[in-house]
């Protein structure tokens, strides 16, 4: 699939000013460097379009997105690491600062790089079932970056994102309600699009720039520490791929990944 495909961009059926963004990277939308570009270039042209708000999606049904794509970080090669890392900053700090409106119809499993695009947005509708999200890297042997974890912070309290990261915590879709990770639950992915598109609505009467100023200003604190240190953290990043036991980790659970597919046919 060429990368212009990986991420789509419809109007909503009824009201042309949101854009529906869907990711479509299969199986699972991971987060490879093609797809952090092409959402980086679909946030770039959002923010100059017509759109006034976005949900974003996935076409995936059980899957809103698996976080960064292993592959990128298993014995990687260190310049494609480092674009790989920048474009993430780059994505991340224009999905949370947005000018638009943001809303996600988590429709299936948003570990990781995945909680975090849906915590980036203002608002999320899950679909229920046996899905879950949150921020799990330390259960992988990695550590989620600072800004990650201001994202959290931005979304639960302090002593329920510091448990939920220290133990790698993974939520259940009712879980993930209770303490605030997500807003509403929802019986499918329409369901979830339409409660988001009922959480735009309440800016029906509010003027544009007064309200992404307000939510920039409430967001300042989380993005500060990461547009002051962006090559300090692709530096620690891409050193932090050279650990031996970070490879390890990663290998093992690459393994783990594979067996779980191999001992469900
Ligand atoms: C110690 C020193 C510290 C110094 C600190 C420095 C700081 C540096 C910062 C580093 C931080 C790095 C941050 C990382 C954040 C991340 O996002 S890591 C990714 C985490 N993601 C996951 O854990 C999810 C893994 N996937 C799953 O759990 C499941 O796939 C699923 C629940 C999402 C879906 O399950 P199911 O529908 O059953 O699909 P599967 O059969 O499992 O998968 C299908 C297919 O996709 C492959 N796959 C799944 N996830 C990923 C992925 N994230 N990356 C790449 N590939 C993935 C899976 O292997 C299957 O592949 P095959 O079909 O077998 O080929």
């Amino acid at each position: 699939m060429s990368s212009q495909n990986l991420v789509t961009v419809t109007p909503d059926k009824d009201n042309d000013e949101i854009a529906i963004v869907t990711m479509q990277r299969p199986p699972v939308n991971s987060l490879n460097l093609e797809l952090l570009q092409a959402l980086s270039k679909t946030l770039d042209e959002l923010s100059t379009s017509d759109f006034r708000a976005m949900v974003l999606t996935s076409a995936s049904p059980t899957v809103f997105s698996a976080g960064l794509d292993i592959m990128e970080m298993y014995k990687p090669d260190l310049k494609r690491a480092e674009q790989f890392w920048s474009t993430l900053q780059d994505v991340w700090l224009k999905l949370f600062e947005s000018n638009l409106i943001t809303a996600a119809a988590i429709n299936g499993h948003a570990p990781a790089g995945g909680c975090l695009l849906a915590m980036s947005c203002e608002y999320r509708a899950m679909v229920s079932g046996k899905y879950s999200i949150g921020l799990n890297e330390t259960a992988l042997g990695i550590v989620a970056p600072r800004w990650f974890m201001d994202c959290m912070l931005n979304t639960i309290s302090q002593r329920e994102a510091e448990i939920a990261l220290t133990t790698g915590k993974l939520f259940s879709v009712e879980e993930a309600l209770k303490v605030g990770l997500i807003d509403e639950t929802a019986k499918d992915k329409e369901d979830a699009i339409n409660k988001c598109l009922g959480f735009i609505e309440k800016f029906e009467s509010i003027p544009p720039l007064p309200r992404s100023m307000t939510k920039q200003k409430f967001r300042a604190n989380g993005v500060q520490w990461l547009k002051a240190n962006k090559q300090a953290d692709i530096d620690e990043f891409v050193h932090f791929l050279k650990f031996p036991q970070v490879q390890q980790s990663l290998e093992m659970y690459i393994h783990m990944l594979k067996s779980k597919q191999n001992k469900s046919e």
